[in-house]
């Protein structure tokens, strides 16, 4: 059944494990897009340009944001981060649903945008701040002053946790995975009846009469 393509806003404290989340939810639906985000931030060791992120410079990063390609930016620990506006655009006239791997601020802009009633967002907790620095240290990709300063702010994101339509607590991932699939499902349900059942129903209605 025809529908809009949908927004689902990811956002957490860094180590929760929003990328591990998203990079589980995208195998299970291979239709569902992540939206690629631009950053000012040094890729890690195995990121790919163009896959995790398009890594690029302040000079071009303004540039972009001043013809208006970003749907929203924000600055974040320093760097700047954005998500491209027209990728967006075209998924959901196609009725594909996109996943944003955003801070509060992106969160909040994109529910503030035109596109807005197609938001559906999530916060993922830790479930303990010791157990996020845990996290953030098994990652093994940061240095001890990058990850106290990942932990120093965690706090600022998560007092935007009420801000969102669903807040999981990342215990067991697989659990947390399995609410993810519940809440995408349940979500897609609500919007087909919106915009495709009214016609079926119709059709429906009309096969009873004849
Ligand atoms: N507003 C906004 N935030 C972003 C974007 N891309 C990533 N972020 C956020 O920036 C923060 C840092 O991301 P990253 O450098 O990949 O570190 P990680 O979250 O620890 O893996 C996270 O909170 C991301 O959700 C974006 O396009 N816009
Ligand atoms: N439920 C969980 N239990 C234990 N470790 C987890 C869980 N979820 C994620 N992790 C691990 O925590 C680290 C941070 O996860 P990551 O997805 O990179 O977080 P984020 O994208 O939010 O910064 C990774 O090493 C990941 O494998």
């Amino acid at each position: 059944m025809d529908r809009t393509g949908l927004l689902i806003i990811l956002s957490s404290p860094s180590g929760a494990g929003k990328s591990t989340l998203a990079r589980r939810l995208m195998d299970w639906d291979r239709r569902l897009r992540f939206s690629v985000s631009a950053t000012t931030r040094p890729p890690r060791p195995g990121e790919i340009d163009g896959q995790h992120y398009y890594f690029t410079t302040p000079d071009r990063f303004r540039r972009l944001v001043a013809e208006g390609g970003m749907l929203e930016h924000a600055e974040v620990f320093g760097n700047f981060y954005g998500s491209p506006r027209e990728p967006v655009e075209v998924a959901m006239r196609e009725g594909r649903d996109t996943l944003f791997d955003v801070d509060w601020q992106g969160g909040q802009q994109i529910r503030a945008s035109a596109l807005g009633q197609n938001v559906v967002s999530i916060f993922v907790l830790p479930p303990s701040l010791p157990e996020l620095e845990r996290r953030l240290r098994g990652r093994g990709q940061d240095s001890d002053e990058v990850i106290a300063g990942r932990m120093q702010k965690s706090r600022a994101e998560i007092s935007h946790w009420a801000e969102y339509d669903y807040v999981l607590v990342n215990e067991d991932l697989d659990a947390t995975e399995a609410q993810m699939r519940a809440i995408l499902t349940a979500e897609r349900m609500r919007r087909s009846r919106q915009t495709g059942l009214g016609s079926f129903v119709r059709t429906l209605m009309e096969e009873e009469r004849t």
